[in-house]
């Protein structure tokens, strides 16, 4: 039997609706040197949202991206190179504070074409895993940072 389309009787309030999740990708760019493994890290522009945190390079999955292309776009777009998507690493769901909830995955990159050039961030820097604790990431990448700051994970 049909359900009889009833009348909603409070107007809908779109600030209380559920935000849906967003699916993020981003990508730990390694490379080697004399003293271990180095790790690409870049921080926020002042003028957004979470202002001067530091993140990984990566972005939102498109329509119809799969998780590796929408990075190597993302990574494109943000550092003008072209990068071989390597294997996923982590991946962690958060809730921010604003309510908003993030499915966020990290994959490996170490091959890439082009020079890296800093097109979007306020700043990037190579910096040594052990020593990842000492920029003020997102909240949502404290996990991983811890981890790979204690040698976990690569
Ligand atoms: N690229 C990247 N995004 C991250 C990381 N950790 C994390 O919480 N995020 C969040 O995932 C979202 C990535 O979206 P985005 O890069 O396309 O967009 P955006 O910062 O301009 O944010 P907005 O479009 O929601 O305003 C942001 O809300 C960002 O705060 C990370 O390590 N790398």
């Amino acid at each position: 039997m049909k359900e009889p389309i009833r009348k909603l009787r409070e107007p809908i309030d779109p600030a209380a609706a559920p935000k849906p999740v967003r699916l993020v990708v981003a990508a730990l760019i390694l490379r080697d040197t004399d003293s271990g493994l180095e790790v690409l890290v870049c921080q926020r522009k002042p003028d957004q949202p979470m202002s001067l945190k530091w993140e990984f390079p990566g972005g939102k999955i498109e329509l119809g991206e799969t998780a590796e292309g929408a990075l190597e776009r993302e990574l494109n777009e943000e550092l003008g190179i072209v990068a071989t998507i390597g294997r996923r690493i982590a991946r962690v769901r958060h809730k921010y504070r604003n309510g908003g909830t993030i499915d966020l995955q990290f994959f490996m990159v170490r091959e890439f074409t082009g020079s890296l050039e800093n097109r979007i961030f306020n700043d990037m820097q190579w910096s040594p895993l052990e020593r990842l604790t000492e920029f003020d990431f997102l909240a949502a990448d404290l996990g991983l940072i811890r981890d790979l700051s204690e040698g976990k994970l690569l």
